[in-house]
């Protein structure tokens, strides 16, 4: 077997030699983009390879099968399947890619008895929809297929799909030995391999073409862990879906806040602003010389530059005024607005309302549970250690949030809010606003703002809301692009880095700062599944033993799901 590994080594160098393995970005027949790309067809030009290929699948993953028929699906596996059959002696079948028109009429071509065992050999695999395919038409001519021999397992949900539908698979390499050999031979550097894993983490697909679930870390189903591109596949709102999918092919999670008062300025911010972002946040109402025509130039501008219209309309009424107010009047918001934002105050039926309005229209709502503004009635800063009930109330209005939320998962995007563990489902997206690069300051009307690394990794939210930063910035193009590119490395780095514990070490040192307590002495020790907590209290100048900190942050920390 050691000589096989050295011979696999081998191959795997002269296949990247002569480009049948490459780096860069190509199209996927899944749809999708990927920085690696596997073209064995060009393997024909190359005997020597193509042997080595055939010897070692032989070797590997043929021999000891016992099979009498074998069949290479078409096209780069067939020459493949017919030099081992040529050497080994096992007959091979043929399968068309479409059934002759004429004659036999025949799908399958070759020599074979019902109940023959047969190998399927295949060159890629990335969803394993073709070898699928080629079993279905195998089997309804009677044959025994159980095994596939593939040449290069791209990891992307091929064995797990497969392995569904009863049938084992076996690989010369997977694209992670391909990934390490390349390296160690210094072929490809270590950022090729970072792409490579990153998306393959991402882009596991299902055999019919869709994206299957992925947790990409052992150990933890935190939702902050997981890419945007798996948690689409978990949204029950279309929108949602759609959302968490652009977030991921355009890396933006971005959205603007086009607080702007004239149909130029929102049509001016919308073409500027779009390439960088998800979504472009809309207050309709502040426009003075609103139009129809403003709508039509807006949804053609969101078009153009692939984003979603977010009408932030906070709806606070009961259900059968939110439905007129969602779909009648000047700005018709049901009619153009992808997205709009709701109080969860009024309760279930301001969801019912809305939902009545847009029967058969792909919309959703965002609803609003905590707010950014100081001094509002929502959020947990309400906390200090005397006020428990303030705190209970707080935590009353999020739980019967959430639960608004997974009665109507249909219509629930997600919620805007500020602080992590809201938001348990992966399907729901977090938006939250009160985002600067610089901190701003906004006296009296009281927004506060937070960094965007704060906002994404210690808050949790998914998207984060950009206005004044981006719109009275001197180049708004260039603070939008400024924005963007800081707000996805934040999320690109808590997806790839979070474990359980630097979670709850996020989590501790919210509440610590939630609390007026020094941040600076939090530290969490996961192999022995302790946390240690070490705090100055610096609001009162005084401090507490950890105990005591703990016992009083009972109730929080298993909000937070620290329990
Ligand atoms: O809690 C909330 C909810 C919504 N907003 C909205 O976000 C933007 C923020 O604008 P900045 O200029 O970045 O302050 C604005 O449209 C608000 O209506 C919020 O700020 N806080």
């Amino acid at each position: 077997m050691a000589g096989c590994e050295k011979k696999l080594k081998e191959l795997i160098i002269k296949l990247h030699e002569v480009e049948a393995l490459k780096f860069g970005l190509f199209k996927m027949k899944v749809g999708i983009d990927s920085p690696v790309y596997v073209d064995l067809r060009s393997v024909v030009s190359y005997p020597v390879i193509l042997e080595s290929i055939a010897e070692l699948l032989w070797e590997f993953a043929i021999r000891d099968t016992q099979c009498n028929q074998l069949c290479g699906v078409p096209y780069a596996a067939l020459p493949i399947a017919t030099l081992i059959s040529s050497c080994s002696k096992i007959p091979m079948v043929i399968r068309r890619k479409e059934a002759k028109k004429y004659g036999t009429k025949k799908l399958i071509e070759g020599k074979f008895k019902p109940g023959d065992k047969c190998v399927i050999i295949e060159d890629v695999v990335t969803s394993g929809s073709s070898i699928l395919e080629t079993i279905a038409d195998l089997q309804s001519v009677g044959l025994n297929v159980t095994s596939a021999v593939v040449v290069v397992d791209r990891e992307q949900g091929g064995r797990h799909n497969l392995s569904e539908k009863g049938v084992v698979m076996h690989s010369l390499c997977t694209l992670s030995q391909i990934l390490q050999v390349l390296e160690e031979a210094g072929r490809i550097n270590s950022d090729t391999v970072d792409s490579v894993k990153k998306y393959l983490a991402a882009s596991q697909v299902r055999h019919d073409g869709t994206f299957l679930t992925v947790q990409p870390h052992a150990g933890t189903d935190h939702v902050l862990t997981l890419p945007f591109i798996a948690r689409a596949d978990q949204a029950a709102n279309p929108v949602a879906v759609k959302l968490l999918q652009l977030m991921a092919s355009k890396q933006s999670n971005l959205c603007v806040a086009a607080d702007v008062t004239s149909a130029s300025q929102l049509i001016s911010l919308a073409e500027s602003t779009g390439p960088y972002v998800c979504v472009f946040k809309t207050h309709i109402d502040i426009v003075e010389d609103f139009s129809p025509q403003l709508i039509q130039d807006l949804l053609a501008v969101a078009q153009k530059h692939n984003f979603l219209l977010m009408e932030d309309r906070k709806f606070s009424d009961i259900g059968h005024t939110v439905s007129l107010q969602y779909s009648k009047g000047i700005h018709n918001i049901s009619s153009w607005a992808d997205l709009v934002t709701v109080h969860s105050v009024p309760g279930e039926g301001v969801i019912t309302g809305l939902k009545s309005a847009v029967p058969n229209l792909q919309r959703g709502c965002f609803i609003v549970i905590e707010m950014s503004s100081a001094g509002n009635l929502t959020t947990s800063s309400y906390i200090t250690l005397s006020t428990l009930s303030k705190w209970l109330s707080y935590e009353c209005v999020v739980t019967a949030s959430m639960e608004i939320c997974e009665k109507h998962p249909d219509f629930v995007a997600g919620v805007v809010c500020q602080s992590p563990n809201i938001v348990q489902n992966p399907g729901l997206v977090q938006l939250t606003p009160g985002v600067s690069l610089d901190c701003l300051n906004d006296g009296p009307l009281g927004q506060q703002y937070h960094s965007p690394e704060d906002i994404i990794m210690s808050r949790g939210a998914d998207i984060a809301v950009v206005g004044r930063g981006i719109t009275q910035a001197t180049d708004p193009i260039q603070a939008a692009q400024e924005y963007r590119a800081k707000l996805w490395a934040v999320y690109e780095k808590r997806v790839s880095s979070l474990n359980f514990w630097q979670t709850v070490e996020q989590n501790l040192k919210y509440i610590l700062h939630e609390s007026q307590l020094s941040t600076q002495n939090v530290s969490t020790k996961g192999e022995t599944g302790m946390c240690l907590i070490q705090y100055t209290n610096t609001a009162n100048h005084g401090s507490c033993t950890s105990e005591n900190f703990a016992a009083k942050n009972l109730t929080l920390g298993n909000h937070l799901g620290m329990g």
